[in-house]
């Protein structure tokens, strides 16, 4: 049974430049009496993902039957190493397609629909910071996030006047922004010398170029600093201020509880509960399945073995994707 809503606008980090109360309060009273059931429908959803399932060779990476996800919150999508969380998240930006199943957005079919149309329609993630992506300078990066512009079109393309002041306003926007997320400094200095912190507001400052509805963020506060961390949160929770609808990957329950409005927990490929931050901690399903033996308690070593080995194959996975990614993005950037 749900559970009385936490005080609207209640918080731990009061970080929000904004002030937290009105969406928080708006998105939580939304959600205030859907029952904590897996595929359960939402009120208004912005995201439906219907009997998606992703496998690798005899792997089963995600295997989601139903799935809402309510418009103008934040979502927190967690579950252990191995879960499915990443691929999901791949699923619904078209980096990666289904075997079977469809996903919609705003009642829309995105089956097939390839990474820059899917940014086009509105659904945008975040990027780590890649190698190559490192060499290029801070403003560079911005640049490459943005999309739309009226240079992408052949005929337009033609006319460079058109082209150019696109570009001057890509570049105001850029800067709007890292003024915003306090990088402005920065903006002719290679990314790959910013730190963790840092890095996590480039890649949350470049998803915001393109006018999202939906912000996909993949574990925003890892290798951040105590110090950005309730920088970096306030900055998501404006997100939902600004009427974005929000989905993020993250480990750490203590930031879980402080932004989500809503969490979905993954095991094994399949959503094993959803409800409110304070619902998760009850359910023993997530408990065993993740709670109980990650996070309670210090890793054993075999645990950490794990990690480790888990941390080196994503690394591999990377870097092996590294170029790809980059010269799509590049791409994009130079298309336009
Ligand atoms: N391209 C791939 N090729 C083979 N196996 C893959 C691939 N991508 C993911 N997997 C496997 O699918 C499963 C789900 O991985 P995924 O990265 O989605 O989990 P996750 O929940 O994001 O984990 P983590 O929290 O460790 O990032 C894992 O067993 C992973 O090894």
């Amino acid at each position: 049974m749900p559970a009385e809503p936490t005080p609207a606008g209640a918080t731990s980090s009061g970080a929000s430049a904004s002030g937290a109360g009105a969406p928080r309060r708006l998105a939580q009273a939304a959600l205030r009496d859907v029952p904590w059931e897996v595929g359960v429908a939402k009120p208004d959803a912005a995201v439906v993902v219907d009997g998606i399932t992703r496998t690798f060779g005899g792997l089963t990476a995600v295997a989601v039957d139903h799935l809402e996800i309510q418009r103008g919150g934040i979502t927190g999508l967690i579950g252990p190493n191995g879960a499915g969380k990443t691929t999901l998240f791949n699923l619904l930006t078209g980096f990666d397609q289904p075997n079977t199943g469809s996903w919609t957005f705003d009642g829309r079919d995105m089956g097939h629909t390839a990474p820059h149309q899917v940014a086009r329609l509105g659904v945008v993630r975040t990027f780590q910071l890649t190698k190559a992506l490192s060499r290029l300078t801070v403003l560079q990066n911005m640049l490459l996030g943005a999309q739309g512009q009226r240079g992408e079109s052949f005929l337009r393309a033609l006319i460079p006047g058109t082209w150019r002041a696109q570009e001057k306003a890509n570049t105001e926007k850029a800067m709007d922004l890292l003024q915003r997320f306090k990088l402005d400094a920065k903006k002719d200095d290679f990314a790959g010398t910013l730190s963790g912190g840092q890095r996590k507001l480039l890649e949350m400052a470049r998803a915001l170029m393109s006018d999202p509805k939906v912000v996909m963020l993949d574990e925003p506060m890892a290798g951040v600093n105590p110090a950005l961390t309730q920088s970096l949160l306030g900055h998501v929770k404006d997100l939902r201020e600004q009427g974005m609808t929000v989905i993020f990957v993250e480990h750490d329950m203590d930031v879980v509880r402080d932004i989500s409005d809503w969490v979905v927990v993954m095991a094994a490929g399949r959503v094993i509960a959803e409800g409110p931050p304070e619902s998760i901690s009850q359910n023993q399903a997530v408990v065993d399945a993740y709670l109980g033996a990650h996070h309670d308690a210090p890793l054993t070593a075999e645990e950490e073995d794990r990690v480790l080995a888990q941390a080196e194959r994503e690394i591999a996975r990377e870097e092996n994707v590294d170029g790809e990614v980059f010269s799509s993005e590049a791409k994009e950037g130079t298309d336009r």
